[in-house]
Parts: structure tokens; sequence; C-alpha cells
């Protein structure tokens, strides 16, 4: 089976390039503030220009508003929106709005959090299984938190998905071994701090996949 890899809040041009040449299928670009991943409209601008036609460029929002959406699509030229905390109804919207597929985040800790992906059939276009963060965390997603992967075995997915939080070069293959997932999401397991990419780890995680 082949696995595509996402690398998540990337926001230079070396990491960037290392994901791209290293052949991740997406990359992601943080427009959240608080996030240390933030990225300007210059910077989203410079990067996006650097990435190949056959990688796609998504945008990782956190509830954004109309006016966060349209800079961030026409300056990052994206291609898929990875949304976090937002309700089917406010997403349904924004896709009527966009035009743009979907990825609707569902935060998971526990068998009944994966309910949620239901709520968003007809909306989004993927579901995006995400660690649920601790209650106080600056972050919904990003914080390096894995979940009980075992709660997707045999679980009926509603809509195609990928699998994120707390993956690593590492534990790459256990989790793709527990929960089938064809497409995998990186952030903090492949930077050397909060918000730093590293591109040794990131062509270590895409080597990780290759391996597979
Ligand atoms: O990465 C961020 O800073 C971020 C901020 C706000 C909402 C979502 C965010 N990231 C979403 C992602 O797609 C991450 O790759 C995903 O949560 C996994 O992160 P990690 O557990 O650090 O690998």
């Amino acid at each position: 089976m082949q696995i595509s890899a996402k690398i998540c809040g990337l926001s230079t041009p070396e990491t960037l390039d290392a994901a791209i040449d290293g052949g991740a299928s997406h990359v992601g670009f943080v427009f959240y503030a608080p996030s240390p991943r933030t990225l300007s409209r210059d910077r989203a601008a410079q990067l996006a220009a650097r990435v190949p036609a056959h990688v796609q460029r998504v945008g990782v929002f956190v509830d954004p508003d109309d006016a966060l959406l349209d800079r961030a699509i026409a300056a990052g030229h994206l291609d898929v929106l990875q949304l976090h905390k937002t309700p089917a109804a406010r997403s349904a919207a924004i896709k009527a709005r966009t035009g743009l597929p979907l990825w609707s985040a569902v935060a998971v800790r526990t068998r009944a959090d994966l309910a949620e992906a239901a709520n968003f059939g007809g909306v989004a276009d993927r579901i995006l299984y995400d660690a649920k963060t601790p209650p106080g965390a600056a972050l919904p997603g990003g914080m390096g938190v894995r979940f009980d992967w075992s709660l997707l075995e045999g679980f009926r997915h509603p809509l195609p998905w990928l699998l994120s939080g707390g993956l690593d070069p590492v534990n790459l293959r256990e989790a793709v071994a527990m929960t089938g997932a064809t497409l995998v999401d990186v952030s903090s397991g492949v930077e050397s701090a909060p918000g730093i990419k590293d591109v040794t780890k990131i062509r270590a995680f895409l080597q990780a996949v290759n391996d597979l």
C-alpha cells in the first residue's frame, strides 16, 4: 500500500524544499496567530511559489473568519483547507464560499470522540484524526500529542481520512499498522523545538514513509 505524507507547519524555504524533495504529497501552512508556525502573507506567498503542482498546499485554520480565509487563500495559493474547531455548519458555509476541498479535524482522546466524524458527512472531503490536546493547551494541534491508535481499529470511517498527532519517524510504522492509515500528518515530530522544523528529521520521516 502506498502511504502519503503531509508535513505540517512549514515556515522556511529550506524545510519546505526538504519536504518536497523527500516526497511529501501535502505541505501544511498554518494561519493561526497563537501558533509558533503561523505565516505572514508575504511568507506564505514566498513559500507557495516554491511548491510544484504535484504537491498540495494545505492551509491550517482554527475556526477562521472570511477575511482571514480570503487573505490566506490568495497569498498561499491553497489547494485544501484544514479546519480545527470549526462546526459543521460553518464548515459547510466555508466550502460553499471558497469551493475548496475541506479537511475537518476531529480531536480524539476516547472512542466517543470518533462519533464527531459523522457530523461532517456531505461537508468534509477528509477527516483528520488528531490527538485532543490537554485542557488549557496553547494550541488545538501541533503539540506532539498522540492518541490511542487502537481506537481506530475496526472503526467504520464515514469519510476518507488521515492520521495525525504525535507521529515521528520511530512510531510511524506501528501507527500505520494499527490504524491502516494511507495518509499521515506530522509537525512536532520533525522539529528541533516548537515551530522550528528540522531538515534531517523531515528527511527521516519521509524515508520512514517510503520504507513502509
Ligand atoms: O501546528 C500548529 O501550530 C497548529 C495550530 C493550530 C491548529 C492546528 C495546528 N496544527 C495542525 C496539524 O495539522 C498538525 O500537523 C497536527 O496537529 C499534528 O501535530 P503534531 O502532533 O505536532 O505532529
